[in-house]
């Protein structure tokens, strides 16, 4: 598990390992840029013209590293300094000499306005005018070569920050917007968020062995999932394991119409390692879901259409909500009885969290330690709307520590907020999975590992990586664009065993 340090912390973490690795600092910057490089000629042969367009702090001297590595690599190089009123770091000197030393690079000033056709023979621009030490909005000389570069043709790539990007906090002004971002040792936490993309591109994060013991021990409260945790939370089976040691959960989902989001859930559930599964379902789904999923046993509901009757909570070890429900009058009784009633953590998904939110009054009703998987309307009708994505997330946080349950907010980069705060981002999933029913699925996941008494937050944890694994195995199968809810099923059990495995 990664976690995400601010960018004092990181300017910490880079003093901490100079002092105690020990390395000079501009031997730290020659390994920055030589990661950088790594990444960058893997991507791009030096048949592509690169413009280098650096500042003159620390982000500027990477640029200038990269430079002269890049010259040496036989690319067509050529390098502009703006000069804005930054101050000049020492790293940032030293690596100037040194370009100049080597020769064979143009190296222009910018310090008014320029003519935005200087950029128009680059193939690539990489931008290095501010890192991780931006502090306020760009002005003046640095937001004009920020337009000039956002409308030149050449592809974006971005040193550790897309210059104008704020890491910790709304970025407010104007910004570089790269195609791709390579951020030095550990992804920053504005990556995760929607509103980020158009300016950070895909990113990757390159190591540049920054101090470890120093990462693990600083204080924060966000993380990055990685496969290694996903895999050391997943449960083995014993010799004498028997299915009741696998728990009995209970799916309430699907009405007249949409009886297809009860069975997706409930497939799901089942190939999650669920011990017994019962699907409660109103009269028109009888033989829908007997028919589509013959391993559940059926609760019959009164009701013709809807789910109106009640259950007997007592059975399960867990319930599973939400799934194709509906808002009925009758429904909105029903889940108000159900939570009355059921004392252990549901799995909350869908029209569930819509009942929540336009009944605001059930929401104390909610089991401790819950898991609700709203996207993000979903979640907006729950919580109100939000200014910006840093909101947005403590608003995750305050709903998860209200309600002592997990909040899983979904869509790029799941979050996962847990009662104390923490927040966790998913590595896993595609856009492929952006598809009618994919919420349906992750509830059954979710609600066979919680009825298997997996702990909320690791359950949570594992579901949502899991729920995006196997959507990232069926998206290499059939490509994304074809990419069904059915098929992230398919290719759960593919997800399971490589995890396990
Ligand atoms: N931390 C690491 O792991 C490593 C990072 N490296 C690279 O270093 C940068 C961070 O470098 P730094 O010199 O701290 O900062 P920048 O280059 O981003 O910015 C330079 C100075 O610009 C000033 N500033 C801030 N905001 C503005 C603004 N809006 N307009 C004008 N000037 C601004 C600020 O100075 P002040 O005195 O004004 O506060 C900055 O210091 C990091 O991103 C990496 O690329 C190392 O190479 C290796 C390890
Ligand atoms: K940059």
């Amino acid at each position: 598990m990664q976690p995400i340090l601010t960018a004092s912390q990181i300017k910490a973490l880079d003093a901490y390992t100079i002092a105690h690795e020990p390395i000079v600092s501009i031997d730290l910057m020659e390994r920055a840029c030589r990661a950088f490089v790594a990444w960058f000629t893997e991507r791009f042969n030096n048949s592509f013209t690169v413009g280098i367009v650096c500042g003159t702090g620390n982000n500027g001297g990477d640029g200038l590293g990269i430079a002269r590595l890049l010259k040496e690599w036989g690319y067509p190089v050529r390098v502009w300094l703006v000069k804005g009123g930054a101050p000049e770091s020492i790293d940032f000197k030293i690596n100037l000499d040194r370009l100049k030393h080597l020769g064979g690079v143009q190296i222009d000033e910018i310090t008014a306005a320029p003519e935005c056709s200087i950029f128009s023979d680059e193939d690539i621009l990489i931008d290095a005018i501010f890192g991780t030490g931006l502090s306020r909005p760009v002005e003046g000389v640095y937001t004009d070569v920020i337009a000039c570069m956002n409308t030149a043709r050449g592809t974006r790539v971005a040193v550790d920050l897309p210059s104008g990007f704020m890491a910790d906090e709304p970025t407010t002004g104007p910004s570089v917007e790269a195609r791709y971002t390579v951020s030095f040792q550990l992804p920053k936490l504005a990556f995760f968020f929607p509103s980020s993309f158009q300016y950070v591109g895909e990113w990757a994060v390159v190591d540049i062995s920054l101090n470890k013991a120093f990462i693990r021990q600083a204080q924060t409260s966000h993380f990055f999932m990685d496969r290694n945790t996903a895999r050391s939370l997943l449960r083995r089976r014993s010799k004498f394991d028997h299915k009741g040691n696998f728990g009995h959960a209970l799916l309430v989902a699907g009405s007249l119409g949409k009886m297809g989001a009860a069975v997706l859930s409930a497939r799901a559930t089942l190939r999650s390692g669920v011990g017994l599964l019962t699907v409660h379902t109103p009269q028109a789904g009888i033989s829908i879901v007997q028919t589509a999923v013959p391993e559940a046993m059926l609760s019959i509901d009164g009701h013709a259409s809807v789910f109106a009757g009640a259950v007997q909570p007592e059975r399960y070890t867990t319930i599973g909500i939400g799934p194709g429900l509906g808002k009925a009058p009758e429904t909105v009784k029903a889940f108000h009885k159900l939570l009355e009633n059921f004392p252990h953590p549901m799995v909350i998904d869908a029209d569930a969290l819509n009942i929540l939110g336009e009944n605001r009054e059930l929401l104390h009703l909610v089991p401790k330690g819950s898991i609700l998987t709203p996207h993000p309307k979903e979640f907006e009708r729950l919580v109100g709307p939000w200014q910006n994505d840093f909101e947005r997330l403590e608003k995750q946080k305050g709903l998860a520590a209200q309600l002592q349950s997990v909040v899983v907010l979904k869509g790029a980069f799941t979050s996962i907020a847990a009662p104390d705060g923490k927040t966790f981002f998913n590595p896993t999933g595609n856009p492929g999975m952006a598809t009618g029913g994919s919420g349906d699925v992750l509830t059954g996941i979710l609600t066979g590992l919680l009825a298997q008494r997996y702990d909320t937050l690791e359950g949570a944890l594992l579901g949502v990586y899991l729920h995006g694994f196997a959507g990232d195995l069926g998206a290499w199968e059939k490509g994304m664009d074809s990419l069904i809810a059915s098929d992230i099923v398919e290719f759960l059990s593919g997800a399971f065993a490589r995890l396990g495995g």
